[in-house]
């Protein structure tokens, strides 16, 4: 269960999580995780399927006891999971009436706070549909509204944008800068690295349990990120000799390059009687993409990580930076 602290103002994180540990059984899945949330700031957590972002927000709202580690946030949680958690029999606003009563808000102020957070998440027009006929991207934005109803200074969203259409993941994204702008430490998670890019702000990635890569964009970009020239050829790649590492892939010749407008029009030199057979030239700049690539093991379920592996090591596990 999350503890008070004094969260802002006095330097500290609005949401700190000191090394916490997590197993289900034989399978770990948290191993000494740290992650701070300021407040006003949008901190993006990233990670393979079964990397440990869920049981994290999960431990973070009080709803899963870690083994072992701290969390302490300076005030009330907001937790939407990734599971649906609205009542079906009851209306959108019913749903929000409900989970205001919860965080204290009656008549008049809840029914100001409830239109605050359905109009940017576009659950004005829905305020009388029964939750069970919303659709899926629908019900979702109304697990968001009710995270935020009672206004807590900390804000968890555990992939918040699945399902939803492109409109509404832009007003999402918006309204979740809005929350920062306002104070509110937030923590999503989620798997469109888009999203990521475009909030732009510390990021944590998790791999297997552990972070492996933290920073803003910009830093993992500059720390983790690869540019690179594709040259793409009408038959198989040719097997030609360039002044760079490159690999071959069907028929692509792949360089790796810190420089690839240079290294294109080098490249382009360099391909003698291949340069007939040359289809396209694709210039790659660094993106989070390549970053999580780079950091984050490739899934291989023949051999999944068990409790057996030493769990909280002592080993660095790459952290660039604190978040
Ligand atoms: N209740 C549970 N019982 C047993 N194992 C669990 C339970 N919840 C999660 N796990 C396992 O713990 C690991 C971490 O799962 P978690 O759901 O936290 O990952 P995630 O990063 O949120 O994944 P995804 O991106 O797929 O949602 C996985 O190996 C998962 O199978």
């Amino acid at each position: 269960m999350s503890e008070p602290v004094r969260g802002d103002g006095d330097g500290s994180p609005m949401l700190r999580v000191s090394q916490v540990s997590k197993a289900y059984r034989d399978v770990v899945a948290l191993r000494g995780v740290d992650l701070d949330v300021p407040a006003g700031e949008v901190v993006a957590l990233l990670g393979t399927n079964g990397a440990g972002k869920s049981t994290l927000l999960s431990i973070v709202a009080g709803l899963t006891r870690p083994d072992s580690g701290t969390c302490t946030a300076g005030g009330p949680v907001g937790f939407a999971p990734q599971d649906l958690g609205v009542y079906p029999t009851l209306t959108v606003a019913e749903n929000l009436r409900f989970f205001a009563r919860l965080a204290g808000l009656w008549g008049a102020r809840a029914k100001h706070r409830i239109d605050q957070v359905a109009g940017p998440l576009g659950l004005a027009p829905l305020l009388d549909r029964s939750a069970r006929a919303l659709s899926g991207g629908e019900q979702r934005r109304l697990h968001v509204a009710i995270a935020l109803v009672p206004e807590p200074p900390v804000v968890l969203l555990d992939e918040p944008t699945v399902g939803m259409d492109v409109v509404s993941r832009i007003a999402l994204v918006e309204l979740v800068r809005g929350l920062a702008d306002a104070g509110v430490a937030v923590c999503y998670s989620s798997h469109y690295l888009a999203e990521v890019e475009e909030l732009g702000g510390p990021t944590v990635i998790l791999d297997r349990g552990r972070v492996v890569a933290r920073g803003t964009v910009r830093e993992l970009l500059r720390d983790h990120g690869e540019s690179r020239v594709d040259l793409t050829f009408t038959g198989p790649a040719p097997d030609i000799a360039l002044p760079w590492p490159v690999r071959r892939e069907e028929r692509t010749v792949r360089i790796v390059t810190d420089s690839p407008q240079i290294t294109a029009v080098r490249a382009i030199n360099e391909l003698g009687e291949a340069a007939q057979r040359l289809q396209s030239v694709e210039i790659r700049p660094a993106s989070l993409e390549s970053v999580f690539l780079n950091v984050t093991t490739p899934e291989t379920p023949e051999t999944p990580e068990t409790s057996e592996t030493p769990e909280t090591s002592n080993e660095p596990d790459g952290v660039a930076s604190d978040a």
